[in-house]
């Protein structure tokens, strides 16, 4: 039998939502590739300014910094970030020995208290930044008694020195714009998660429910009309039951789509529930939502939607109701229900209003 409806972990990957493109793992990428490119500007420099050992050191930057953007191309993000912290330490730490503090290695360091936060949280993270900490004053410590080993021109020093620091704004500003755009990114997608129902993409219940309470304060302090419509596909059952659910689900999509294509822009429409659906109609009198029913009416009736070699037909029941002042829009949705549940024991396919 097969596990389908088991998490992936059972088969021995463990299951992340958005796996595939996982915002951490780009970073990765994209820091290994600037930081490839800087270290082969480095090895460059040191051979320029008569300094081979300094420039072979590089090299083996680059290849760190290759394998940690291959790991992150598998996913294995926590050895691509070791390899990175091993790389960054070191490099520190040998710069600034080998060339003194002035040189500027260091500030690379500082460079993983904002990547600390983003995949740490609480005590683990404080105490990392504690221990990047102590690594810094220590290197710092050591430069004041240990002399360089390899040290350069003072004007290649300080070529060196400024050469560092602009490399680390514009890491640092990179870094800032892709989390930024990130976290906007991601609070999009959980707000259009938060407010559409999966499968039509329509309004969830919750989002219309708060939408039709705000268009009822709004009715009352300008004293204009709202309507409400609850749609209802007809013998729904009996779809599911002799075609299938998949069937269903794209009946529940086509009906979905003209309600879509038969509202106005201020208009918004919810799956309600299972096949029943919510339209809120802002600045509309009962008649003219009384006309928008018999339209979304013939719509639907006019349907041919695709299944297998053939198409299937569908008709709606619709339930109309205006919004009294005084009531609440719970009121209002109640009554244009009754509505409803009057056209479907006339006969269905009709509009009622309540
Ligand atoms: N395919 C599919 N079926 C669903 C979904 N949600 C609810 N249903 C089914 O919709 C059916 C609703 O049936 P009923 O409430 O009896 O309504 P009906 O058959 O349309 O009858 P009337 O409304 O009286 O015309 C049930 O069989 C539910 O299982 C869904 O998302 N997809």
């Amino acid at each position: 039998m097969r596990d389908a409806g088991r998490p992936s972990q059972a088969r021995g990957k463990r299951y992340s939502p958005g796996d595939k493109k996982r915002p951490y793992l780009v970073v990765i990428q994209r820091c290994c590739q600037i930081a490839a490119a800087i270290d082969l500007l480095f090895f460059v420099l040191f051979y320029a300014v008569g300094s081979p050992l300094l420039a072979w050191i590089n090299i083996v930057s680059i290849a760190m910094y290759a394998a940690a953007y291959m790991a992150a191309t598998r996913g294995r993000q926590s050895a691509a970030v070791c390899l990175i912290w091993a790389e960054v330490l070191g490099h520190a730490a040998l710069g600034t020995l080998m060339v003194g503090w002035d040189s500027g290695f260091h500030y690379y360091l500082l460079m993983f208290i904002p990547g600390i936060f983003v995949s740490t949280r609480g005590a683990k993270a404080v105490l990392v930044v504690f221990a990047l900490w102590s690594f810094y004053v220590a290197l710092n410590a050591t430069s004041y008694f240990v002399a360089p080993i390899e040290p350069l021109q003072p004007v290649a020093l300080v070529v060196l020195r400024y050469f560092n620091i602009s490399v680390v704004f514009a890491m640092f500003s990179y870094l800032t714009w892709y989390y930024f755009g990130a976290i906007v990114a991601a609070q999009k997608r959980l707000s259009a998660l938060a407010m559409t129902d999966p499968l039509t993409g329509l309004y969830n219940r919750r989002y219309i429910m708060e939408l039709a309470g705000y268009e009822a304060v709004q009715q009352k302090r300008l004293l204009t009309n709202l309507a409400v419509l609850i749609v209802d596909i007809d013998f729904f059952k009996a779809v599911n039951d002799s075609h299938g659910h998949e069937a269903g689900d794209s009946v529940i999509v086509a009906v979905g789509e003209v309600l879509k294509s038969s509202i106005r822009e201020q208009d918004s429409a919810a799956r309600w529930s299972g096949e029943e659906f919510l339209i809120v109609l802002p600045d509309t009198n009962l008649d003219a939502a009384a006309m928008v029913a018999e339209r979304i009416r013939a719509n639907v009736a006019a349907l041919a939607i695709p299944h297998g070699a053939g198409t299937l037909e569908a008709t709606v029941t619709l339930g109309v109701a205006s919004y009294r002042l005084g009531e609440t829009i719970g009121a209002t949705i109640a009554r244009a229900d009754a509505a409803l549940y009057k056209g479907k024991n006339g006969g269905r396919d009709r509009v009622e209003t309540g």
